[in-house]
């Protein structure tokens, strides 16, 4: 099967892309959220990843049906309850990943959308993992990926992802940076189709350093990383201060915002945009967006889960996908 081409035998329409959607975490919202992808026609043939009798069982609690949405069973080894997380299940949440990277590599899937996981009991269960970036970088043998949460206009990029706020300074190395920027400015030409992207980086430090007197990466690391890739002709501005870079006169005309850490840009990126948000991991081989959320335990099963960021990860994987096919 081409991620175009579906088994028309079974009635589906053959010239849509295929898209894998993985319903994460089996006690937290992702199962709610995929059911809901029923509510909207798609240009696409959405397939979500799960347990038939989860999803089954989730769609009974919210009023739902199961069988309105395209099911690829994916066995729990343990029932999973609303809410209450369990270790048994962490490896079935990164068999969701797995089987849906493995389409993406073979050509079964134009993209895959991820619901959200939860970090923590998957190294409870002793699998030590970060993050689906971290997971589907290493997993696809990218050295390098860079995640991207867009919404309200907004993209905000992170120079360094999921590690200990003590410990970014030191990652913010003038390679990492080079690389980091190299990525941002190659993806929003290619998978968001801008020619010239004009790219607002942050600096580290209050008031960019303050001239050296708050810190001094934005003098020793930032600005030189900027200043070389500036002269190959990227339209970067910065490295500037953070708590004004996102005021809407500074980000007038820019394409994307570079953050040094997660909290530093997606603190503004979920106030802006928690219903419509999404994430992207640029860099990687296959197409992968996600939901801005996480796996908020406490509304699984209550229905009043917000379906609307996922909706917005799949319309992105479903752009992203026909520019890479045209
Ligand atoms: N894409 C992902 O896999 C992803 C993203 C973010 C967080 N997480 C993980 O999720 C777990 C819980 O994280 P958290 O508590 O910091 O954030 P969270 O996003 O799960 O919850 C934060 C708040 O937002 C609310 N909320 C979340 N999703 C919502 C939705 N769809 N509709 C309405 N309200 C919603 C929650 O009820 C809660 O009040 C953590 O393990 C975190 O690592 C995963
Ligand atoms: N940093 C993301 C957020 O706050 O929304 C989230 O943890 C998900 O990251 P992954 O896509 O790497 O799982």
């Amino acid at each position: 099967m081409s991620n175009t081409a579906a088994k028309t035998a079974s009635g589906h329409n053959s010239t849509l892309p295929v898209i894998a959607v993985t319903s994460g975490e089996p006690a937290g919202v992702g199962p709610d959220i995929c059911l809901r992808l029923a509510q909207r026609k798609w240009p696409a043939r959405l397939v979500v990843l799960g347990d038939r009798e989860l999803l089954a069982a989730r769609a009974a609690m919210l009023g739902l049906d199961a069988n309105a949405i395209e099911i690829h069973h994916v066995p729990l080894p343990k029932s999973a309850l609303a809410g209450r997380l369990d270790p048994a299940n962490a490896r079935y949440v990164l068999d969701l990943l797995d089987v849906a990277l493995a389409g993406c590599i073979r050509g079964e899937f134009a993209a895959m959308v991820t619901a959200p996981v939860q970090k923590s009991i998957i190294n409870d269960a002793g699998i030590a993992f970060s993050g689906h970036t971290e997971y589907l970088a290493e997993h696809t043998g990218t050295p390098r990926v860079v995640m991207m949460l867009a919404g309200a206009g907004l993209r905000v990029a992170l120079a360094t992802t999921h590690l200990a706020l003590k410990d970014v300074p030191a990652a913010i190395t003038k390679s990492e940076l080079e690389t980091t920027i190299r990525i941002l400015h190659a993806d929003m030409r290619n998978k968001f189709g801008i020619a010239r992207p004009r790219i607002l980086v942050a600096g580290l430090n209050p008031h960019a350093g303050e001239g050296g007197h708050m810190g001094r990466e934005e003098i020793e690391v930032i600005g030189p990383v900027l200043d070389k890739l500036r002269a190959e002709g990227m339209d970067l501005v910065g490295p500037l201060p953070a708590d004004t870079l996102f005021t809407r006169n500074v980000l007038a005309g820019s394409d994307a915002q570079l953050a040094m850490y997660h909290d530093q840009g997606l603190a503004v990126l979920k106030y802006a945009a928690f219903d419509e948000g999404i994430n992207v991991t640029l860099g990687l081989p296959i197409i992968r967006t996600s939901v801005d959320h996480g796996t908020a335990l406490d509304l699984a099963g209550t229905g009043k889960a917000s379906p609307t960021s996922l909706f917005a990860a799949v319309d992105a994987a479903i752009d992203m996908a026909s520019r890479r096919s045209n």
